[in-house]
């Protein structure tokens, strides 16, 4: 019998700590590519503390929303409200109070700009997404998808103050990798969705049209990508990396539109979480050393 997670261990679990790493990736390493230059430890620091609180109390409340679904789904069911082992109201009451102080230190300690944009990224995320896309449209990944986009306008705004055309930039290309990246694994948990009635585009639209639309935001993620060189954000070195980056991206893509297996949906979700910290390091990289 698998041993019983300790209760730290389930609270913190609450939180995906796994995506936030990601979401903070993002976050931090926008606040070394505006024209404000290298920004100052303590201000990495508090950004990095206040982004992370926020993202997790987000994520606690998507918890507490979702146990009716969580429950049904294979993926999901092992989880601390499902399983019994943790109240629901607890996830509640924690996600609150974690993005009520995330507001305050990045308020206290950032600027109001980057607290706004992060309360805005966690409401996006709970109530456009999870409360209301989330359940009723197959366009809920691609709508819904903005709240994991805003973690690069936080550190915009964080090193800055305020957001420029670069930022939306940042902001577009995550937009545009999201369904790639959540409809490789919604290929491979087509029956959990379906069994929890989540109106996710596999059960919908079928595994051929997924397999499509992967495709096809694929390529705009690709064109997107592309556009800071010309626009004068990064030079060459960032190019060559986002093209390299991109051909991998849409290899996976092309062979699990081709073949439809399994394994192809793993590959393409896996290559995808090592594609976005890679761009965003080849962003910093361009800066730091080239500029
Ligand atoms: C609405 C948009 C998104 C949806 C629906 C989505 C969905 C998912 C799902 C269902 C998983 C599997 C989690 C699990 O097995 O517990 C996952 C994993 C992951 N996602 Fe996303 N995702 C989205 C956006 C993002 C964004 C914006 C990032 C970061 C920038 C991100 C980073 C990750 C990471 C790092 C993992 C692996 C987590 C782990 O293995 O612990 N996701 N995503
Ligand atoms: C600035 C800021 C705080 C932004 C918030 C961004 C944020 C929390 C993005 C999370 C994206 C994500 C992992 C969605 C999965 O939800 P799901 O309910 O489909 O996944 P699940 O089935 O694994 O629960």
């Amino acid at each position: 019998m698998a041993k019983k997670p300790s209760k730290l261990k389930d609270y913190i679990s609450l939180t995906k700590p796994g995506v936030i790493t990601l979401l903070i990736l993002t976050t931090v390493a926008s606040m070394y590519i505006t024209p404000a230059g290298m920004p100052p430890l303590q201000l990495v620091f508090w950004t990095f503390v206040g982004g992370w609180l926020m993202a997790s109390g987000a994520h606690a409340v998507n918890c507490w929303a979702d146990q009716d679904i969580d429950i049904n789904m294979g993926r999901t069911s092992r989880r601390p409200i499902p399983s019994g082992r943790i109240p629901a109201w607890h996830a509640l009451v924690l996600g609150i109070v974690l993005g009520a102080l995330a507001f305050a230190i990045l308020a206290a300690f950032v600027n109001l700009a980057a607290a706004l944009l992060s309360l805005a990224g966690y409401f996006y995320y709970v109530l456009i997404y999870t409360r209301w896309l989330k359940r009723t449209t197959p366009s809920n990944i691609v709508i819904g998808g903005g709240a994991g986009a805003f973690p690069p306008l936080v550190g915009w705004a964080a090193a800055t103050g305020g957001l420029t055309w670069a930022s939306l930039l940042l902001f577009a290309i995550i937009f545009y990798w999201t369904p790639p990246h959540f409809w490789a694994l919604a290929l491979i948990r087509e029956k959990d969705y379906a069994r929890a009635s989540v109106p996710m585009l596999p059960v919908v639209a079928g595994s051929g049209e997924t397999k499509r639309q992967i495709v096809l935001y694929t390529v705009l993620m690709l064109l997107i990508t592309i556009l800071p060189t010309p626009l004068r954000l990064f030079g060459l070195a960032y190019l060559a990396m986002a093209l390299l980056l991109g051909a991998i991206f849409l290899r996976y893509a092309l062979l699990l539109w081709r073949d439809g297996t399994v394994p192809a949906a793993w590959a393409l979700y896996k290559f995808s979480l090592l594609y976005l910290a890679l761009l965003w390091v080849a962003m910093v990289l361009d800066r730091v050393l080239f500029a």
